[in-house]
C-alpha cells in the first residue's frame, strides 16, 4: 500500500500537472488560433481545465501564461537555439508545452525536474505531440542548463518586441521611448481603481496610492472580487490613463450624454457618477449585458442600447458623446500582452476605417454647440492624431477644444502641441518598486458649431 507522503506526492505532482496542462492549453488557443486571452482564460476558469484548481495552482497557470507571453521572443530564440529544425509541424500542443517549459525554467525558477518531467508527460498525452516526447525532454535539459545565460545576454526589450511595433514606437516616440514601453511590456503591471469618493481612505484601506485625479494604485494580492469594497461598489477596475477622456467633459452633471462605444462600461461608470444621463450604446449583446452587471454593482444607473454606432441614428441629440473606439490596443499591451500577438499592422487600416465612420456618425448625433470626446487605447497615431487630423479637414463644422495642463494635473508631457491627450506607458512614474506605468491612450476634446 502506497505511504500517505507518497500519495500526497502523486497527487500533487496531478495538480502540477494539471496547472500546466490549462497554461498550454490556453497559450495554443491564443498563439495558435488566435484567441483572446481575456476570453480563452475566462472559458478555462469556467468549464476548461482551470475549473477544478484549487486557487493557488489556478495563480501558477496565470503566471506561467503570462511570464510566457510577456518573454515570448526570448523565449522562442532560445528553444530555437536547441531545435535544429525549427519547431515541428503538426505536433499539437507541443510549441505551447515547451514555450511554458521553458518560461518556467528560465523566468519562475521552477525547479528543472518539475518543469521538465510534466512538459514531458504533457507531450506524452497529447496524440499529435507524443512522438516528440524526447526531443522535449532533450530540448528542455538544455534549455534548463544554458537558457538563463542566452536569455541574459539578450535585448530583452527588444527581443519580447513584434518588429511591427518596435519600428513604429521608436519612430514616433523615440528609441529610448520604445524601449521604456517595452520593458514596462515585460512587467506585471499594479491595478488601478476609480473610486466613486474618498481615495485617501481607500488608498488606506487597501494598502494603496492616490493617482493624479484621485484612482488608487496598489500591487493586487489576490482575486478583485473579494478586495474590501468590491461588493459595495465603491469603486471599479480602471487604468490612470483610461480614467481620463471622460474627465474631459469637465462639469457633466445634470447632461444627456451618449456613450458610444460603452462597454464594459468603465466611462460609462464615470459619466454617470459624475451626475450624467448616461445613454451607453454598444455593438455587442455579451458585453452590454456586463456593463448593465457593472453599473447595477456599483448602484449607478444608466439607461443602455443596443447598436451599430457607425449607423445608429436617433430623434434625440446630445449634449455630449463620448467615442471611446474600438481599435488596435497597442497602448494596453503591459495589461494583455497576448495584444502583441494577435494584432498585425495589416489590421490597422480596417481600424482606422471604422473609427473614421463612427466619428462621422458621432458628430451627427451632437446638440449644436456639443462637446464630442475620441478616445482610443492605441500608440498608433493612425488610431488618434492622424484620425482627429483627417476629420477636422473633411468637416468643417468640428474644431478642436484644446486640453489645458491643469484638466491633467500638471502633466504637461500627457499632452500633445495642438492639445490632444497622448500618454505612452512611461510617462507616469511613482518611483515605487512595480507602481511605475499608464496605458498608452489618445484622446482629443472636439467642439461641434451652433
Ligand atoms: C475600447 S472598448 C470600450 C471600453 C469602454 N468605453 C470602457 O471604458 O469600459 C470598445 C467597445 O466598442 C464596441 N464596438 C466595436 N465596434 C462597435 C460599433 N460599430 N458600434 C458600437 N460599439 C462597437 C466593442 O464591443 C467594445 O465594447
Amino acid at each position: 500500500m502506497a505511504s500517505e507522503a507518497a500519495t500526497s506526492r502523486a497527487s500533487e505532482a496531478q495538480v502540477g500537472l494539471a496547472a500546466r496542462r490549462a497554461a498550454a492549453d490556453v497559450l495554443t488557443a491564443v498563439l495558435i488560433k488566435k484567441q483572446p486571452l481575456d476570453l480563452t482564460l475566462g472559458k478555462s476558469l469556467s468549464t476548461g481545465h482551470m475549473a477544478n484548481l484549487p486557487p493557488r495552482d489556478r495563480a501558477l497557470t496565470r503566471a506561467i501564461v503570462m511570464a510566457s507571453l510577456r518573454h515570448k521572443g526570448q523565449l522562442d530564440a532560445v528553444l530555437l537555439r536547441f531545435l535544429e529544425k525549427g519547431f515541428p509541424a503538426k505536433s499539437g500542443t507541443l510549441y505551447a508545452i515547451l514555450l511554458s517549459a521553458a518560461a518556467q525554467l528560465i523566468f519562475l525558477e521552477t525547479p528543472p525536474h518539475a518543469a521538465i518531467g510534466l512538459a514531458v508527460t504533457l507531450a506524452q498525452y497529447d496524440h499529435q505531440a507524443k512522438r516528440f516526447d524526447k526531443l522535449a525532454n532533450a530540448v528542455l535539459r538544455k534549455v534548463s542548463s544554458q537558457g538563463p545565460a542566452i536569455a541574459a545576454d539578450m535585448d530583452a526589450p527588444k527581443a519580447n518586441t513584434p518588429e511591427w511595433l518596435w519600428e513604429r514606437w521608436s519612430r514616433y516616440f523615440g528609441e529610448e521611448n520604445a524601449r521604456a514601453i517595452a520593458e514596462l511590456n515585460m512587467l506585471e503591471p499594479p491595478l488601478d481603481l476609480t473610486v466613486k469618493s474618498d481615495p485617501e481612505g481607500w488608498a488606506n484601506r487597501l494598502g494603496g496610492h492616490v493617482l493624479p485625479g484621485g484612482g488608487v494604485r496598489l500591487i493586487p494580492k489576490g482575486r478583485i472580487e473579494a478586495m474590501d469594497g468590491y461588493d459595495d461598489g465603491a469603486w471599479w477596475v480602471q487604468d490612470l490613463a483610461a480614467s481620463l477622456p471622460a474627465k474631459l467633459f469637465k462639469d457633466i452633471a445634470g447632461k444627456r450624454v451618449l456613450d458610444l462605444c460603452a462597454a464594459p462600461g468603465g466611462k460609462t461608470a464615470q459619466l454617470a457618477a459624475a451626475g450624467a444621463s448616461v445613454l451607453a450604446l454598444d455593438i455587442s449583446e455579451a458585453r452590454l449585458k456586463v456593463l448593465k452587471e457593472n453599473i447595477k454593482r456599483l448602484g449607478l444607473a444608466c439607461d443602455t442600447a443596443l447598436g451599430d454606432a457607425s449607423t445608429w441614428y436617433s430623434e434625440e441629440r446630445f449634449d455630449a458623446i463620448l467615442l471611446d473606439a474600438p481599435c488596435s490596443s497597442t497602448g494596453t499591451i503591459r495589461r494583455h500582452p497576448d495584444i502583441a500577438y494577435l494584432k498585425t499592422e495589416a489590421d490597422l487600416p480596417s481600424m482606422v476605417t471604422l473609427q473614421r465612420r463612427l466619428l462621422d456618425n458621432a458628430a451627427k448625433l451632437l446638440k449644436p454647440g456639443g462637446t464630442l470626446v475620441f478616445s482610443t487605447c492605441s500608440l498608433e497615431p493612425e488610431e488618434g492624431e492622424g484620425q482627429i487630423a483627417s476629420l477636422l479637414t473633411r468637416n468643417n463644422r468640428v474644431s478642436l477644444d484644446p486640453i489645458a495642463k491643469d484638466e491633467v494635473f500638471g502633466h504637461a508631457n500627457w499632452l500633445t502641441q495642438t492639445g490632444t491627450l497622448r500618454t505612452i506607458p512611461p510617462a507616469f512614474k511613482m518611483e515605487a518598486p512595480g507602481l511605475d506605468g499608464m496605458d498608452g491612450f489618445f484622446a482629443a476634446r472636439l467642439v461641434v458649431a451652433s
